[in-house]
């Protein structure tokens, strides 16, 4: 704080500011006369708030280095002693400030109230990232908004031109939604389409986390904006994936996060930017050396200021009057030389119009006028005023955005009074309005103006348009004047008269003074063209009394109405992005009901599901290789017998082959083996044959349980039959050496068994059988000839002995010769069953045609198994999953309802946060 800050108070303004949060929150009275006994009781009030809603306890306002403590004994200042007729200012004085404390104080509970909000919003909103990140939250749709014909005739160009500027994304505070709805998801209501793609897309699915441009608009601070050329936002955002919402929804509660960050440090800081705007040559300049009563700004008829130039108060340059001009692209750093260059006042002509060369200036001046109507130097905060370029398409978005800087409180706009508000006016005007809820307006060249009174219901009609809360205020907010009208001391380095308040002679005009002589020329805001003498005069003092009107109405609002301007922002944005969390959560509260409801009655229908198929897997499994080997099992004993049979019975057998005589008897033999083994390798076949129709059905029978288990997943799988038993089983014949042989002609043994049977014949029939039999017969030969010798008598045998034993010989052979057809069947038939048995025949065509079955039945079997086992993990999966989901939903339900309940807790605190209304008190002082 400077020297010149001669007040009562504990006001510790210093001109650093990096000084200024360190200390509890002070105040300074505006004027010169001395604390009152109720001031001093205010200020102790004042320094036991903390600022932050009596979060200071007991102890630590005893240490308090900055006050001794509301009980302790103080110094209360004698009233400082009146001269007759002096009574009624030192009570205004009083007065003055009182309401200054009293306003001071309820700026500490505002601000404290908002910082609290502030602080638990950030809170929610990382809550809320946090959460995005598990459970993507779902980002709303709502209602189509109302006809055009349902929004008032008023708003209608408005709207249309919010709709063009939407990524300025400073729109006007909208009316919160409604009746919000989630983009086609299950909530069960109709929700309109902008498209017909739309109406597609909100089909009844559950996954969908969409916006409508229609939201876009209603959603204040969380809107998603997307931009693609020839693609319109909502088609967009209709295409992203859920997990492409969500992170779009986290850079912007990341951005909003900083935002509010930045809100807090700028509602705890307590300086004011005053941003001075307007169309080209509306006169800004000329304004803000008005409100100086300095010609610092270079005026011009034409359009001459392209940089935005900043004046400080000088003491904020150590006393030192200079320009800064800060070259493009470097962060001005005022310990930092390098960041900027210095210039002397007068050169500020040549900066200002050098935009190419610097991006905006600094100006340090010195404010001639005293504390009580200075602006920069007012005693309470720090102010600075910034001259921006005039509005034109090239400049209307820089100074949109410059406007939107947390550190602008105010933006004081400049409207040519002839001209009215151009389209560039409009459309700032417009926007701004949302994020700055008033905005005060100077209507310059108002001497150049004949029907004035047509000319203010006109401006006021667009006012009201244009920022209706402004409208609302316009006694306040809204001035005509001329600013050329007023006296301002020359440009160049020095103020007049010592450059002090206090010094005399300083050849300008004082507002607020009675002026008698209209002498002072030096600097003074020519009049071009008003006529000398009286009206002149009367004209000259009438447009100064509204600069002072319009002087005394800028410094309420910067400085003791400066909770709309430091606050407001913040209470705007809160209830903003309160109001979206609110609407946010209500919607995903809803959703994550939707969805617990739905998982949990999918996961009732699941369990007994799973269970199911559980049985299922084990009881087909089992019951397919049951089945599997008992076919086998069937088709073996089946194979088995047949061969067998056919083996044993192969000399039975009607074999069809006919027997030639005693001359074809080796053919007969041989085509009788070959017939035998074709005999034997059909019989094989058959069972083949068996083997696949039992097989067919086999498949058939695991095809009906994986149809019964599976339904629709069951993968059906054509059998080829003609496939099984494709190696060549006959090899057999190759095996077997089954060659006839001579004595498999002729059946010995057989006809020995026979001899009995002839017993009762011829005795020459029956000793040649005999003999024939035993001559070939072995042992029961000797026998045979014995018997004879003793039946003939050994004289006898001597004569018949030869003749008989040729007849018998002639019998035996022709006999045996006709046996031939009865014994060699036998006889190969044995042979073959041997060569068989010693192979292993039937057990090895057996278990081969068994295991072809066996191995044909097992491959659907195992496909059978598979689909099981792979349905069983499927729903177990799906079981897992939707458990999951579940526990998911639960949680996300029950956070979104904590958000819904405490988005409007705080909401409803931030609400009743008044910054419309004056402070008690200080009403009347103001009401005039
Ligand atoms: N009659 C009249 N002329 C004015 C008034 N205010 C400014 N002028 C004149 O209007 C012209 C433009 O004034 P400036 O202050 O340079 O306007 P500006 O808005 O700063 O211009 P740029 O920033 O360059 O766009 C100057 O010639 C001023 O003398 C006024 O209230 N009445």
């Amino acid at each position: 704080m400077s020297e010149n800050n001669t007040h009562s108070g504990d006001f510790d303004g210093a001109g650093d500011s990096s000084s200024r949060h360190q200390g509890p929150p002070q105040y300074m009275t505006v004027g010169s006369g001395s604390t009152s006994e109720a001031a001093a009781r205010l200020q102790a009030m004042l320094d036991t708030d903390s600022g932050y809603g009596g979060s200071i306890t007991g102890e630590g306002m005893s240490e308090n280095p900055w006050h001794a403590g509301p009980l302790e004994d103080r110094y209360t200042p004698a009233h400082t002693p009146l001269l007759p007729g002096e009574t009624n200012a030192a009570a205004e004085n009083e007065r003055r400030v009182l309401a200054s404390h009293v306003h001071q104080l309820f700026y500490n509970q505002n601000r404290t109230a908002l910082g609290r909000a502030i602080g638990e919003t950030v809170e929610r909103l990382k809550d809320l990232q946090r959460m995005n990140t598990k459970w993507p939250a779902h980002y709303p749709t709502i209602k189509a908004p109302a006809p055009p014909s349902a929004i008032p005739q008023r708003m209608r160009p408005a709207i249309a031109k919010a709709d063009s500027h939407s990524d300025l994304s400073i729109n006007q505070a909208p009316p919160r939604p409604q009746a919000p709805k989630r983009a086609g998801t299950s909530l069960g209501e109709h929700t309109s389409s902008e498209s017909s793609k739309d109406a597609e897309l909100q089909e009844p699915k559950l996954e969908p986390r969409l916006v409508t441009a229609d939201l876009a608009k209603q959603f204040s601070v969380l809107k998603i904006e997307l931009k693609m050329e020839g693609v319109h936002q909502t088609e967009i955002v209709h295409s992203l994936e859920r997990q492409s919402v969500a992170s779009l929804l986290d850079n912007q509660i990341h951005r909003s996060i900083r935002h509010l960050f930045s809100l807090r440090d700028r509602i705890e800081d307590t300086s004011s930017k005053v941003l001075v705007t307007g169309d080209l040559n509306a006169g800004k300049s000329t304004f803000c050396n008005a409100l100086l009563r300095r010609k610092v700004l270079p005026e011009d008829q034409q359009p001459c200021t392209s940089i935005f130039c900043e004046v400080l108060d000088v003491r904020e340059n150590s006393g030192v009057e200079e320009v800064h001009a800060i070259p493009h692209g470097l962060v001005y750093n005022r310990h930092d030389e390098s960041t900027y260059q210095v210039f002397a006042l007068k050169q500020l002509e040549d900066i200002v119009v050098d935009a190419d060369r610097w991006s905006q200036c600094k100006v340090f001046i010195k404010d001639i006028r005293s504390v009580d109507t200075s602006l920069l130097n007012n005693g309470v905060v720090d102010i600075a005023l910034i001259d921006a370029p005039g509005l034109n398409n090239d400049s209307l978005k820089t100074t949109a955005v410059f406007a939107r800087q947390e550190e602008i409180d105010v933006v004081v706009f400049v409207v040519s009074a002839a001209n009215h508000f151009t389209l560039s006016a409009k459309e700032f005007i417009f926007n701004a309005a949302r994020e700055k809820a008033y905005m005060f307006m100077v209507v310059n060249g108002f001497d150049n103006i004949r029907d004035k009174k047509r000319c203010q219901e006109m401006i006021l009609k667009q006012v009201a348009h244009l920022s209706p809360a402004t409208f609302k205020e316009s006694s306040e907010l809204v001035h005509f004047v001329s600013s050329n009208a007023i006296p301002v001391a020359p440009p160049g380095g020095d103020a007049p008269g010592g450059g002090g308040p206090s010094g005399g002679g300083s050849g300008f005009e004082e507002p607020g003074k009675p002026e008698d002589d209209d002498s002072e020329t030096s600097g003074k805001h020519g009049e071009p063209g008003s006529p000398p003498g009286g009206k002149g005069k009367g004209k000259a003092r009438e447009a100064q009394d509204d600069f002072n009107e319009l002087e005394a109405s800028l410094r309420r609002f910067v400085l003791e109405k400066r909770a709309r301007s430091k606050l407001a922002p913040a209470k705007t944005y809160l209830l903003n992005v309160l109001g979206d969390l609110n609407t946010l959560a209500s919607v995903n509260q809803e959703v994550a009901q939707n969805e617990l409801n739905r998982v949990t009655s999918e996961l009732q229908s699941l369990e007994p599901e799973y269970e199911k198929s559980k049985r299922a897997c084990t009881e087909a499994s089992d019951e397919v290789a049951t089945s599997t080997e008992q076919t086998a099992q069937e088709v073996y004993e089946l194979t088995r017998n047949a061969i067998n049979a056919a083996v044993y019975k192969a000399a039975d057998e009607n074999l069809g082959v006919p027997y030639p005589g005693v001359f074809g008897a080796y053919g007969y033999a041989d085509d009788l083996r070959i017939a035998m083994l074709q005999h034997i390798a059909s019989t094989v076949s058959w069972c083949e044959e068996r083997g696949r129709e039992k097989t067919v059905s086999g498949v058939s029978a695991i095809k009906s349980l994986g149809m019964m288990h599976l339904g629709d997943q069951y993968v059906d799988l054509t059998f080829r039959s003609d496939k099984m038993f494709r190696s060549r089983k006959d090899a057999l014949t190759r095996q077997l050496e089954f060659e006839p042989e001579f004595w498999d002609f002729f059946d010995f043994p057989n006809l020995w068994e026979r001899q009995e049977k002839m017993a009762s014949t011829s005795m020459a029939v029956t000793v040649a059988g005999v003999v024939g039999g035993r001559m070939l017969g072995g042992v029961g030969w000797l026998d045979g000839a014995l018997t004879t010798m003793k039946v003939v008598g050994p004289n006898n045998m001597k004569r018949l002995f030869l003749p008989g034993l040729i007849l018998a010989g002639i019998l035996g052979v022709s006999y045996a010769i006709n046996s031939i057809p009865q014994s060699l069947p036998r006889r190969l038939s044995a042979k073959l069953s041997a060569q068989l048995a010693q192979l292993d025949y039937t057990h090895t065509n057996a278990t081969r045609i068994s295991a072809e079955v066996r191995r044909a039945l097992r491959y659907p079997a195992d496909k059978l198994r598979e689909g099981l086992q792979r349905n069983m993990e499927n729903l177990q999966e799906q079981k897992r999953e939707t458990v999951k989901t579940q526990k998911e939903s639960e949680t996300a339900r029950k956070y979104f309802s904590n958000l819904v309940r405490d988005s409007s807790d705080i909401r409803t605190r931030v609400q009743r946060v008044d910054l419309e209304g004056p402070a008690p008190g200080i009403g009347a002082h103001y009401g005039a």
